[in-house]
């Protein structure tokens, strides 16, 4: 079935005519959502509706029904998960998969039922095969075996993927996938276990820089590579779908960038001033030996990230000085 095929009419749904529309962005604390909270605010968008997890746990189903059916937001954008790095993926096999599949299994069905125009899912690069073709191209998606240290967390996602599909296919209703690569940016979890390599070693430099340590140590070989992506640029990407596609095909999200664990080490020990050593500690997984995405088909509706590693670095680290650094 090709990816139009279950395409639903847009010409009563563009995002963007809409300013004054109801938008509920999930997970709007978080690295994903406060980027997009930013850009919808930077557009002119007034009518955004922000709960934090506190006041609305997006497991419990009855809660969610509640709250869409009082709400009845027409615009909805899924960026509330359990989220973590290949340490905590790996340690917390159980919530990874649970929560994932309640908060959008909730938020999906409850959008559907109380007559959202639009949804969007955010799914990850973890989705793909371990060993998936490089660059990866959507089609990738269950033609293999998954990586062991974040197979849990990755069903959930490929589950809202076939969820979105489905209610596209069944109810011919506008939810779309969008599956971005490793980020980074603002208010990124900056846990020294729990975290995604760049916030870690971010902290784990600065501290050593202001301790005046002479080493740190970073997990694994430094050989796996991985693609970044600055969290405005996908904020960006995420509006430019919410307004220009409406198919069945989930669409990749990267920069097309990637570098070794052992090149972001030491581009970041640059942008924080380290002067020590780099310790390997090889008792730590490597994880997916490489996943670059092929971005090629959200380039062709015209979409392009606009910001380097280097200046995203400075840029986040400027921004951790500032927030987190207290
Ligand atoms: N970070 C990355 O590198 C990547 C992220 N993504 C995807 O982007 C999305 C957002 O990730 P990211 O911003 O990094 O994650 P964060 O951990 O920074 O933010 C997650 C958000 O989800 C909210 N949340 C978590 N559990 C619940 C719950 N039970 N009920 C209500 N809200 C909840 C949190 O709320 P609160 O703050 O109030 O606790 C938080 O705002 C996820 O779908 C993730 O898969 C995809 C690829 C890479
Ligand atoms: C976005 C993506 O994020 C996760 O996958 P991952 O890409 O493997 O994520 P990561 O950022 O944690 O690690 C990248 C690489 O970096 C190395 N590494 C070095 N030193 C540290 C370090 O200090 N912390 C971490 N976390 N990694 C380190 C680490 O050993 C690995 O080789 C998925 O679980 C999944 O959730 C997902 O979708």
């Amino acid at each position: 079935m090709g990816s139009q095929d279950n395409n639903v009419a847009l010409s009563s749904n563009s995002f963007l005519a809409y300013k004054s529309a109801k938008v509920f962005v999930a997970g709007h604390r978080g690295l994903v959502g406060s980027a997009i909270v930013r850009k919808l605010t930077q557009l002119g968008f007034t009518n955004l509706v922000l709960h934090s997890h506190a006041e609305l746990d997006l497991t419990r189903q009855s809660d969610v029904e509640a709250f869409f059916a009082s709400e009845k937001p027409e615009f909805v954008i899924v960026a509330a998960a359990k989220v973590g790095g290949i340490h905590a993926n790996n340690t917390y096999p159980a919530d990874f998969i649970a929560i994932n599949l309640q908060i959008q299994t909730n938020v999906i069905d409850s959008a559907y039922r109380n007559g959202a125009k639009k949804l969007l899912f955010l799914g990850s690069s973890c989705i793909y095969p371990k060993y998936a073709p490089q660059p990866i191209p959507e089609d990738a998606l269950l033609t293999g075996p998954l990586e062991p240290t974040n197979e849990w967390y990755a069903i959930a996602k490929i589950a809202g993927i076939k969820m979105c599909q489905a209610y596209r296919i069944q109810h011919k209703w506008d939810a779309i996938s969008g599956m971005p690569t490793n980020l980074y940016g603002p208010y990124d979890n900056f846990h020294p276990e729990n975290s995604h390599v760049l916030p870690a070693l971010m902290r784990r430099f600065h501290e050593a820089k202001v301790n005046g340590a002479k080493e740190v140590v970073v997990w694994g070989t430094g050989s796996p590579l991985r693609e970044f992506l600055h969290v405005d640029d996908l904020a960006d990407a995420v509006v430019f779908m919410m307004e220009k596609y409406s198919g069945l095909e989930h669409l990749n999200v990267g920069s097309g960038k990637e570098v070794t664990i052992k090149e972001l080490a030491e581009l970041m020990k640059e942008v924080v001033g380290f002067e020590g050593d780099l310790v390997w500690d090889s008792t730590k997984p490597d994880g997916t030996p490489r996943k670059l995405m092929d971005s090629s088909k959200l380039a062709s509706l015209g979409w392009t990230p606009k910001v380097s590693l280097k200046d995203g670095l400075a840029d986040t680290y400027k921004w951790y000085l500032e927030n987190v650094n207290l």
